[in-house]
């Protein structure tokens, strides 16, 4: 109990919850609107127990009947009110859930599009240690605990303290024995609940995170069926999946068995409260010290008095629950960003003319070098290649390069300017990269060639085609650029995925072109035919080429021969066949 008091007062409650109305402040108006409504709806809700006891009293017991027909007119009358009260208040009632559900609606939008623009921004270390799987999780559990914490922290506590109010003040007036009675006994209640809703809260957690895991785990064992398959694993990855799903049962079954006997103890109570209202009340009749339509609207509002304090006391748990994910959903937007949206840092004016890489080192993890101390320059018109043996450091210099990663130390100038100085979204629409295993989207060819630029036509779109030597094979499809790849071009080939990334590259118009491994999967003409569109049109920009292959590197203005994360050896083809140094080894090893 007190560990829970404390958690409503502690720093980080009331930094949560400054955080969530920092989020709803927009829909300042729409929530008043919403909380008006319901209170109106929830208060007349409470009209038809009055006037059902006024009916009692008034015309049904027979010290206050009036003639027959009298009474009849005005039960008619007071029955119109009760229908009347009724009607308002459903139709208020509905009117409040349709504001709500806009506002819900419009706020869980809200949040998805801050999210979703911050991590398209963070940084790719924030992708190697955070599964994919788990990231959809905070998008769509997350957001919709979140989405409901308005409700949860405005809404039912407010309609709740209010009937509370209300409903309290009327027995009260009546008889301040009952409603001392009723506060007793809500007392023990809102303890005991209390107490057993602590308890559930961290299996809530618990539910939360072993789901996150089980949509990371989705998520991977699709993308990689091909090896599962491979390895004859499906029963394997069958039987983790149901562990996973096992364990979560066994979290999921516990919380609701202390759910379900928080609701026994519940109605347990209810039960002992409606015996002692109707004993209570009857003896009070007996004695005249109350009446029989008083008795009604008592029992009326004491089976109305549960609900709200029920409703506090889930809506305490829940907003818990929901707060922990607001926690985790700021830890998202607290992840620094790799090219903040508003950064006024400075563009490139003009073409890259020269790339220059000084005293460059880098590591993944702390005191383990990847690279160390790379220094080296190209310039536009040449063509460049870099090579050494598998995990020496080749793709991450491409990384650096392109800024997906930071230099621990060094720079890296281009045109003279340090490109964490610029803005990187303007750099990185100079530059073109295509890995080893590029990714193409769930779209058709021309889709996945436009993602470069949208505005090409088909002339233009079967020139880039052709370059990338993907356009025999497009008009052999009976939809040419019109056919679907499917989810990551699973209906093309490897040779035939890379080229279509290849035309994407080209489809950029870019100064600076990477090529890591992009041929890797084609055959030895269309390599070569690649090779040879490249070093054709290497006039006006720079050409990067990261190859295992060297006999397609040889015409190389000049090669780097990068071995554990140093440059070892530099020069062109010839000049380092002549050195006999580690670029004749790695041919020699070919
Ligand atoms: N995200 C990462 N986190 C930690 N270490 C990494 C990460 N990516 C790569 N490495 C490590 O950095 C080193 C260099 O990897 P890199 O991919 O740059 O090598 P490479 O020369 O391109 O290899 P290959 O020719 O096989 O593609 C390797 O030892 C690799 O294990």
């Amino acid at each position: 109990m007190r560990k829970r008091l404390e958690f409503f007062f502690s720093k980080s409650f009331l930094n949560q919850m400054k955080a969530f109305f920092e989020q709803i402040a927009p829909y300042k108006k729409i929530m008043s609107g919403s909380l008006l409504l319901s209170i109106i709806a929830n208060a007349l809700g409470l009209i038809p127990a009055l006037i059902s006891g006024k009916i009692v009293d008034q015309y049904l017991t027979g010290e206050n009947a009036l003639p027959a027909q009298e009474c009849e007119n005005a039960i008619l009358l007071w029955a119109a009110a009760l229908f009347a009260a009724y009607t308002l208040s459903e139709v208020l009632g509905i009117i409040q859930k349709h504001i709500q559900l806009r506002f819900r609606t419009s706020f869980n939008h809200s949040l998805q599009d801050k999210l979703y623009r911050h991590v398209l921004h963070l940084p790719l270390n924030f992708f190697n240690k955070t599964k994919s799987g788990e990231l959809i999780s905070r998008f769509t559990n997350d957001i919709s605990q979140i989405t409901s914490l308005a409700n949860q922290i405005i809404l039912t506590p407010a309609n709740a303290l209010l009937r509370l109010f209300i409903i309290l003040a009327y027995c009260f007036y009546l008889s301040p024995m009952i409603s001392l009675g009723m506060i007793l006994i809500l007392g023990v209640l809102t303890v005991l609940c209390m107490y057993l809703t602590r308890k559930t809260r961290p299996l809530y957690q618990e539910m939360h995170e072993k789901q996150a895991v089980i949509h990371g785990f989705l998520s991977e064992i699709f993308q990689g069926i091909r090896t599962v398959r491979s390895h004859a694993k499906e029963e394997q990855e069958i039987e983790n999946h149901s562990q996973r799903h096992r364990d979560l049962n066994n979290t999921k079954i516990k919380s609701n068995l202390q759910i379900q006997g928080i609701h026994s103890l519940w109605s347990f109570m209810h039960a002992i409260a409606a015996s002692l209202i109707l004993a209570g009340g009857a003896i009070m009749i007996i004695r005249g010290k109350m009446s029989l339509g008083e008795l009604v609207v008592v029992q009326f509002f004491a089976a109305q008095l549960m609900s709200p304090i029920f409703n506090i006391l889930s809506s305490i748990s829940a907003t818990q629950s929901g707060l922990t994910c607001l926690e985790r959903y700021h830890l998202i937007l607290e992840e620094d960003l790799d090219n903040p949206p508003d950064s006024n840092k400075a563009t490139l004016n003009s073409k890259i003319e020269t790339v220059a890489i000084k005293d460059l080192s880098f590591e993944y993890i702390k005191d383990t070098p990847t690279l160390s101390h790379i220094s080296f320059s190209m310039e536009r018109g040449k063509t460049y290649a870099l090579v050494g043996s598998s995990g020496s450091g080749k793709s991450t210099l491409a990384d650096l390069i392109c800024g997906f990663q930071q230099p621990s130390s060094g720079q890296i100038l281009v045109n003279n300017s340090d490109i964490q100085e610029l803005n990187k979204d303007d750099y990185i629409n100079h530059l073109a990269i295509v890995h080893q295993n590029s990714f193409v989207f769930d779209g058709t060819i021309r889709d996945n060639i436009r993602y470069a630029d949208a505005n090409l036509n088909d002339e233009q779109l079967l020139k880039l085609c052709k370059r990338a030597q993907i356009f025999d094979f497009i008009q052999s499809l009976e939809l040419g650029l019109d056919s679907y790849v499917g989810e990551n071009g699973i209906k093309l080939s490897g040779g035939q995925k890379q080229r279509l990334c290849l035309a994407r590259a080209f489809a950029a118009n870019a100064d600076l072109i990477i090529l890591d491994e992009a041929t890797s999967h084609l055959d030895a003409i269309n390599e070569c035919l690649i090779q040879k569109a490249v070093f054709e049109n290497k006039k006006d920009i720079i050409t990067l080429i990261i190859a295992h292959n060297l006999s397609t590197i040889k015409d190389a203005d000049q090669i780097f021969v990068l071995d554990q994360g140093k440059i070892v050896e530099s020069g062109s083809h010839q000049e380092l066949i002549k050195a006999s140094g580690p670029y004749s080894s790695l041919l020699n090893s070919e």
